[in-house]
């Protein structure tokens, strides 16, 4: 049996399914990245996990022993099972050490390490109402740590960051796994957060886990529009305009990410366009590309400063190979 294996886990509440009969299993070490649009059942599912909601269906075997929910035991939760959550509350105008001394279960070298781990060493004398946001989602992750679990359950944990302590947590949440060898799972809405960590990801939708599967096949292959749209920007290509180009291309149109097409100054195949418009992002700029017969623009990734609108070009494919989805609006 795996390190955690969830079977058929549903939760209904008045309104409907918020989880409906979800499967997963995780290894030891692998990290799990959960996607998905806004009320879509992520927090709900992974409280399940903690042992923090009952489920109304299915198991949860965590370390080969049974998850048991509220309902089913006097203190909710798990001890081997740690749940951040996007509130992470710290009991108010006590010094950080005193909060961390009263979870400690670590002998005095592993929790100086584990401090350093998240990077807050230089902030134990410190009062918690003298805190900025990210120095207390860290301190509130050592306090989880600090009771040594096998698991660790992220909900959300860089919402409300601006990005100079949301990249100090990020590497504090690699180096958790790596240093102090605990398995993790992550909620996150950005993609960047999800595909650079992650080896597994489950997408959700109204409850059901809808795709799961590597980083780059849900990136490169995705199901549909709803999972494309969750990881970035896209083009659909209709078929009609692959002729010569794409052998095998079917009703369907062809789902390129901008960065899967390189523009052709000088070129004399491939597919050709038009620029129509262009937008700077710092690292690459953005060109919107009409294709001749399109009525829609593409968007295509450049570092070439001097391409400007009204520019004719030619484009062509730099996709491994080819996945293609149906167009119709979900
Ligand atoms: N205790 C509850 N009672 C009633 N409805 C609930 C309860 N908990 C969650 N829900 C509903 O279930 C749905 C899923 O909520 P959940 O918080 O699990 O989604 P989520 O994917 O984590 O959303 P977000 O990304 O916004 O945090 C939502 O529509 C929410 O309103």
């Amino acid at each position: 049996m795996s390190f955690l294996q969830v079977t058929g886990i549903s939760k209904r509440e008045e309104k409907g399914w918020v989880v409906k009969d979800v499967s997963f299993s995780q290894r030891e070490h692998q990290k799990i990245a959960i996607a998905g649009e806004t009320g879509s059942g992520k927090s709900t599912l992974l409280k399940m996990v903690a042992g923090l909601v009952q489920p109304d269906t299915g198991s949860i075997f965590f370390e080969k022993e049974k998850v048991f929910g509220p309902a089913e035991q006097l203190v909710a939760g798990h001890e081997r099972i740690a749940y951040l959550s996007q509130q992470h509350e710290l009991p108010e105008f006590l010094r950080v050490e005193q909060v961390l001394r009263y979870a400690n279960t670590l002998d005095a070298q592993d929790a100086e390490q584990l401090f350093e781990v998240c990077r807050i060493s230089h902030l134990l004398k410190r009062r918690t109402d003298q805190l900025s946001g990210g120095e207390k989602q860290r301190i509130a992750l050592a306090r989880l740590l600090l009771t040594s679990p096998g698991l660790l359950l992220l909900d959300e944990p860089f919402s409300n960051l601006d990005p100079l302590h949301k990249n100090v947590l990020k590497t504090t949440i690699q180096e958790v796994g790596e240093t102090l060898g605990i398995t993790c799972i992550l909620i996150s809405h950005d993609p960047q957060d999800t595909l650079s960590w992650a080896d597994h990801l489950l997408i959700m939708r109204q409850g059901e886990i809808i795709q799961q599967g590597s980083p780059q096949q849900v990136y490169y292959e995705p199901k549909d529009e709803y999972v494309a749209g969750l990881f970035g920007k896209y083009n659909l290509v209709p078929a009609e305009l692959l002729q010569g180009i794409v052998s095998d291309s079917q009703a369907n149109s062809l789902f390129l990410r901008p960065e899967q097409l390189t523009i052709l100054r000088d070129g004399r195949s491939g597919l050709r366009g038009t620029i129509v418009g262009k937008v700077f992002y710092g690292a690459y700029y953005e060109v919107e590309v009409l294709l001749k017969g399109a009525s829609q623009p593409i968007l295509v990734r450049t570092d070439n400063a001097q391409l400007l609108p009204g520019a004719e070009l030619f484009l062509s494919l730099t996709a491994d190979s080819f996945w293609f989805l149906s167009s119709d609006v979900v």
